[in-house]
């Protein structure tokens, strides 16, 4: 929220269907203290609205703030990561030619279980949320460890930060270590519950209404090798009592999905054992999902489970090239996840450039065109997409009336005609700051320069980023 009314100006760029962005010239924007976008009015300067749209607001006019995207600049509404674990950032890049399973232990739990510590956790999870904000993330869903207090702090943090989010502390009661385990099925649920009644308490306002909350509990199997049966089906017991939503992992490499048919035999399917537990629903979010079956595919969309596509990570531990066209094409919601560490990049940028490569190998190895996703498409699923896979459709993700101001202010590089960087120059742009790797001669389509933004942008483009109209990051420099 923010302490006064606020009125942007300029270009604003959102996703209007799968396959299409709009752009919206010249036009403005009236965002009111709760945060919540009031009017969207086209061919409109600042005179204009306050002749016009103020009034009709009953907005007191020396009650407004400004905020007027330059030549070059537009707004976007921001990043979704559907899908990341805080607890993995300090391992970023560290992965070496493992994959999952043998990064499990090797990389992540021995890391996971170092954030008991609380010193070490606020350290990292002040960094992550930080570092994630500044690359546009006004929305994550978060894993966090396995021990309380830390999960605890986490919610805290992107409470008092800004950052929406949904955090989740992370059960596993078989095949971990002895030192990074529940100690039981009912210790397991006990410590969930404990972890959710804290973050519910977050936020008094929202309590009778958590789909108002910016930071919201979500139950968390850690996926089901690392859960007994009796876990999987206590969770989603406590899912269906409680209606909070769901995360977990499916279906990432070949190794996970063989131990899953041994481990639970009596089920057909790796969605089959989600789903006889209690756990495939219209609030699970699904991480991966990179081999699904014909057969699961369709029990996924007929359930309305979402998946959490994670291009980055995929790649990195060499776990495969999901299908993501197949999926859409089966009904399945979709959204991007950077999944660190896994994922080598807090940017959900990157998934999204990734998220264009890996469909084209899918094109490669045996699709065809049709497999091909689009820089409009990519972007959808970082923003729109995702927005469905964490419970929000309707309220972020596009400018629209009645949705909440998680935004970020994109600025583009102009280059001067002398060839010189125009920023450099502190001419244009904002007040000399280093506008990165995309660079714009002036003669380019706006479609083009969202496609230079998607290929090369990184934070350096991002100036400033709202969560529910509260100003969480400037990029400095930025003024
Ligand atoms: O990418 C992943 N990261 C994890 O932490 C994890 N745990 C189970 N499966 C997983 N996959």
């Amino acid at each position: 929220m923010a302490s006064k009314n606020q009125l942007f100006l300029g270009l604003f760029v959102h996703s209007k269907a799968l396959d299409e962005l709009e752009y919206l010239h010249n036009t403005a924007v009236c965002v009111d203290k709760s945060g919540t976008i009031v009017a969207v009015e086209s061919e409109c300067d600042e005179a204009r609205a306050r002749e016009t749209l103020f009034p009709r607001l009953g907005w007191e006019p020396n009650e407004v703030d400004v905020v007027c995207a330059r030549e070059g600049q537009f707004f976007f509404p921001g990043f979704i990561d559907t899908h990341l674990h805080a607890s993995q950032y300090p391992n970023v890049g560290i992965f070496g030619n493992s994959t999952l399973l043998d990064w499990l232990n090797t990389y992540t739990f021995p890391m996971e279980a170092s954030l008991a510590n609380l010193a070490k956790a606020r350290r990292v999870y002040t960094r992550v949320i930080r570092k994630t904000l500044s690359h546009g993330t006004t929305c994550a869903a978060y894993y966090a460890t396995v021990d309380v207090p830390s999960t605890n702090l986490l919610a805290d943090l992107c409470f008092s930060h800004g950052q929406r989010a949904l955090v989740g502390r992370v059960c596993m009661d078989q095949l971990s270590p002895d030192y990074y385990r529940d100690a039981s099925p009912r210790d397991s649920v006990a410590a969930t519950e404990q972890s959710i009644a804290h973050i519910r308490a977050l936020d008094p306002d929202s309590h009778m209404d958590m789909s108002r909350a910016l930071v919201r509990p979500v139950i968390t199997p850690r996926f089901a090798p690392s859960c007994s049966a009796e876990l999987l089906r206590s969770l989603g017991d406590l899912a269906a009592e409680t209606n909070l939503p769901i995360q977990t992992h499916i279906s990432e490499n070949k190794p996970e999905i063989e131990l899953v048919a041994k481990l639970f035999p009596e089920h057909e399917s790796y969605a089959a054992v989600y789903d006889a537990t209690g756990l495939l629903t219209d609030r699970t979010i699904l991480a991966h999902a990179v081999h699904l079956t014909e057969k699961e595919a369709d029990l996924v969309a007929q359930r309305g489970a979402k998946v959490s596509h994670c291009p980055c990570s995929n790649s990195a531990l060499t776990s495969g090239a999901c299908p993501v066209r197949w999926l859409l094409a089966k009904g399945v919601v979709c959204g991007l996840g950077t999944d660190m560490s896994g994922g080598y990049s807090p940017s959900v940028l990157e998934a999204a450039r990734q998220a264009v490569l890996v469909s084209r190998h899918v094109a490669m190895g045996g699709g065809g065109d049709g497999d091909k996703l689009g820089v409009e498409e990519v972007l959808y699923l970082a923003t729109r997409g995702g927005a469905e896979v964490v419970g929000l459709r309707g309220k972020v993700g596009g400018f629209e009336v009645g949705m909440e101001w998680d935004a970020q202010l994109i600025g583009l590089g102009m280059v001067a005609d002398d060839g010189e960087d125009r920023a450099q120059q502190g001419e244009g742009q904002g007040g000399g700051e280093d506008d990165g790797d995309v660079d714009v001669f002036g003669w380019e389509s706006w479609p083009e320069r969202i496609a230079k933004w998607v290929f090369n942008g990184d934070d350096r483009n991002t100036k400033k980023v709202w969560v529910r109209g509260r100003l969480v990051h400037q990029r400095k420099g930025e003024w």
